[in-house]
């Protein structure tokens, strides 16, 4: 028996929870503890002052246990480290048990297991009420409802000097299938370690989502385009007849229906006015990035983006070296891909590079793109990888700009965990081997730290990858597509990017055209308005004539930015010059001479983009859910100097003079979503 848990009061807390449940002395007592005592007491006998003993499943019985809820499991272990790691404590656990309070996985220090195991807090023992008394997880299956249980709050004394808080986690059926817990010694911030708990057992329910349906189509929607793709992102799985057959909690709660029943089983058609076949065409119109669908009542306006089961854009794993590609061409495996102009490409100069970049990837060579922020790059990439011979592979894209340098490395080569209970355990698949089979595309690659470019280099040597924390290492095949906004030999020059990483990379350069250089400007506005509207809107010849002849320091983001507020303002009226008010505040004063459009000026530094659309963010963008007045605000501020920066974290950083990762909390904080930059 350890001291560490050795209750203060013991002698008192056993008479306490006897008066309030004999006596009804209750002052002070939250009903819900309240009721957990009495049914301690009463229902199962149980004694506050004896030692708890919770009974432990032989191996097995646990063995059993654990291979029915392997998937839970599997969709947990990264999400419980990850949670854990965020907790910051070592006298922390971790804990998921199944539906009967069972613990089958639990992530804490060796320090804390030792003390918890005199209590029978171990893997295989049975947590629930009857067993173990009031207590997170026990408590939280009781009541099917998140619960915290302060050290007193327990049943039995001997547990007192706990704190655990605990939150169900169901499965795409609405079932409560297993219970995520946090116990520790600390009693302090029960709510933000609820509020944690909250976010890990979403993003296990849509991994767990994600795993029993990959022969779905997944259809992610929310009312904010920027959130599609985020944890507050609505999630529907559906077959290939459009019918559907799961949706994780935020879609329930965005559609108000209370359970998945009440959505399994029904038509896409009847709760959107799209079926299956229109969404897929339309998100792969709009390069799979998310476009306006109505509620069958037309009531409400959502954004959503479908695309084809991930069973079906499995990578294909060619067996074929990239080396060996370049001796023999490979027949694309795929239906045709779309041609340049359904995806926005029809500039001359664009489907010429297009047509380049698809003949030089194919033989295995690397390509570099260049271009100003917002240029399309992403998107030509996507372009080029629909139409490779790997376009059944999947397209993976890693914004080195945009994601915290200490998390790059994990991020792209994958993690052996295993250093908080030494069990066995996947760790996390890099971005690198989920390219296997199809294309890595690396954005602003001219961020990536130095020593990170050396890794990059042997793989790309190798053609292996060693993820973190382990010897193993895995073949990997992929087409690489990297681009830059930046000179990257200006950077070599400087010392700041390696030379024989540039040659790498660089095996071809393509320039991707400026907005204001490309000639089919006028039809990518008519298309990106008829995306964001959802149906084709008549532009009147003022307003087109502005957007025709803007300067576009954002480019095709900036355009899309403010397309997107114009349908909102013009609300399904023309779209005139009143609806284009950040443009319009570059327009001379009358009677000026209308400034001729000059590469020197283009190249110019940018003003900050005035204002926006005067405001268009409030306006448009009530503040989310658990946000306070202040952080509403403060989420508005930035939000609009990100639009200044034209969504460039980094800049906004520098302006702000805060680092990159403080920038990254507060905007997580503030729930702005900067990896979906549409
Ligand atoms: N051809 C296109 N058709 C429709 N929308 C486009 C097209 N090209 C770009 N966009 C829009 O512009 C946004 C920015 O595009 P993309 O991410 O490809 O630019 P980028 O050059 O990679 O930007 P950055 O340099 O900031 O990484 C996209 O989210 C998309 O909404």
């Amino acid at each position: 028996m350890t001291q560490g848990l050795l209750a203060a009061s013991a002698a008192e807390h056993g008479q306490r929870v006897l008066g309030a449940v004999l006596g009804g002395l209750r002052t002070g007592l939250h009903e819900q503890v309240a009721q957990s005592w009495t049914r301690c007491l009463n229902e199962y006998r149980l004694d506050p002052d004896s030692e708890p003993h919770p009974p432990v499943l032989d191996g097995h019985a646990l063995a059993l246990r654990r291979r029915r809820l392997s998937d839970v499991i599997e969709a947990a272990r990264l999400e419980m480290s990850t949670l854990y790691q965020q907790l910051a404590d070592n006298e922390t656990a971790v804990v998921l048990t199944d539906g009967e309070g069972v613990i089958l996985h639990l992530v804490t220090s060796p320090e804390f297991t030792a003390e918890l195991e005199p209590v029978g807090f171990t893997v295989g023992a049975i947590w629930n009420e009857a067993c173990a008394g009031t207590n997170g997880m026990g408590t939280c299956l009781a009541l099917a409802e998140p619960v915290s249980v302060r050290r007193e709050d327990h049943f039995f004394t001997r547990l007192t000097t706990l704190t655990c808080s605990a939150v169900p986690v169901h499965d795409p059926e609405g079932r409560m299938v297993a219970v995520l817990d946090v116990t520790s010694r600390s009693a302090l911030q029960q709510q933000h370690v609820l509020v944690l708990l909250g976010m890990t057992a979403r993003m296990i329910e849509n991994r767990l989502m994600e795993q029993r349906f990959r022969d779905a189509h997944p259809l992610h929607f929310h009312t904010r385009p920027e959130l599609v793709h985020t944890l507050h992102e609505g999630r529907l799985a559906l077959d290939a007849e459009g019918v559907i057959r799961a949706a994780n909690r935020s879609a329930l709660f965005q559609l108000g229906v209370e359970s998945p029943q009440a959505l399994c089983g029904r038509r896409l058609e009847e709760v959107f006015q799209a079926t299956l076949d229109d969404l897929l065409e339309r998100s792969r119109a709009a390069s799979f990035h998310p476009v306006p669908v109505y509620r069958v009542n037309g009531a409400h306006r959502f954004f959503a983006v479908t695309r084809l089961p991930a069973a079906e854009a499995q990578p294909a794993r060619a067996a074929t070296a990239q080396a060996a590609l370049a001796a023999r061409p490979v027949k694309p495996a795929v239906p045709a891909a779309p041609s340049a102009a359904t995806a926005g490409l029809s500039d001359a100069q664009l489907v010429q590079q297009l047509a380049t970049g698809s003949r030089v990837l194919a033989r295995g060579t690397p390509l570099l793109l260049r271009g100003e922020t917002g240029a399309g790059k992403e998107v030509f990439a996507r372009a080029l990888h629909e139409r490779s011979p790997r376009a059944t592979g999947a397209f993976v894209a890693v914004n080195c700009a945009s994601i915290p340098e200490s998390l790059i490395e994990s991020e792209l080569f994958g993690y052996r965990a295993g250093a908080f209970t030494g069990a066995q355990r996947t760790g996390r698949r890099g971005k690198i081997l989920q390219a296997d089979g199809g294309t890595l595309f690396l954005d602003e690659i001219g961020d990536m730290p130095l020593e990170l470019q050396a890794r990059l280099l042997r793989v790309l040597d190798e053609r292996r990858v060693t993820p973190l924390g382990t010897e193993d290492t895995h073949p990997v095949d992929f087409q690489l597509v990297s681009a830059s906004h930046r000179n990257l030999l200006e950077l070599v020059a400087q010392g700041r990017f390696r030379e024989d990483l540039y040659y790498r990379l660089a095996g071809i350069e393509l320039q991707i055209p400026a907005l204001r250089e490309r000639t089919d400007r006028r039809e990518l506005i008519q298309r990106i308005l008829q995306e964001e509207n959802g149906a084709p809107l008549a532009l009147r010849p003022e307003a087109e004539q502005l957007l025709m002849t803007h300067r576009w320091p954002g480019n095709v983001r900036q355009l899309r930015h403010v397309l997107r507020a114009a349908v909102a303002l013009a609300d399904g009226a023309s779209v005139g010059l009143e609806h284009l008010p950040s443009l319009r505040a570059s327009l001379p004063a009358p009677g000026a001479a209308a400034p001729a459009f000059s590469p020197q000026a283009a190249a110019a530094p940018v003003a900050p983009v005035s204002v926006l659309a005067a405001g268009m963010v409030p306006a448009e963008t009530p503040p989310p859910a658990g946000l306070n007045l202040i952080q509403s605000h403060e989420r508005q501020v930035l939000l609009q100097l990100l639009e200044q920066h034209r969504w460039n974290v980094s800049n906004v950083a520098k302006a702000l003079d805060v680092s990159r990762n403080t920038l990254y909390r507060k905007l997580h904080k503030l729930q702005i979503a900067v990896s979906q930059r549409a």
